[in-house]
């Protein structure tokens, strides 16, 4: 098994011992991402839209770094720390796809998030 690791220099600098992601095969496993903007290096605490926005910003840098774009993406998950986000996180994912194409989901929400942000989601990306 051969595994590329792909990062970009416009997403966030990864917390932990991983990279942004790692292709195997045709398949890109993209690590979730955080509302961090890795231009201003500071984490996006306007609100739960705002944070949405930049946690798609990330992934879209690690899918150009790869080459790909959103019409790749055959998986998401997404972590909440309130389902009463949901809605708002559902508009601002659902404009980066189109609802006939939209890749396969699961949403959960769970107690805590790194740096204790509201959102994180990661992605599985095809070529
Ligand atoms: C933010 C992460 N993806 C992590 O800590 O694993």
């Amino acid at each position: 098994m051969k595994k590329t690791i792909i990062n970009s220099d416009q997403a966030p600098k990864p917390i932990g011992p991983y990279n942004h992601s790692v292709l195997v095969g045709d398949l890109l496993f993209i690590s979730g991402q955080i509302p961090f903007n890795q231009a201003t290096e500071t984490l996006v605490t306007t609100g739960i839209e705002d944070e949405a926005k930049q946690v798609m910003a990330n992934l879209k840098a690690i899918l150009t770094a790869a080459g790909m774009t959103f019409e790749n993406v055959v998986k998401a998950t997404i972590f909440l720390t309130d389902m009463n986000d949901f809605a708002k996180v559902n508009e601002i994912y659902g404009s980066f796809f189109q609802a006939e194409t939209a890749p396969a989901r699961e949403c959960i929400q769970v107690v805590k998030l790194p740096r204790n942000v509201n959102v994180e989601i990661s992605m599985i990306a095809t070529k």
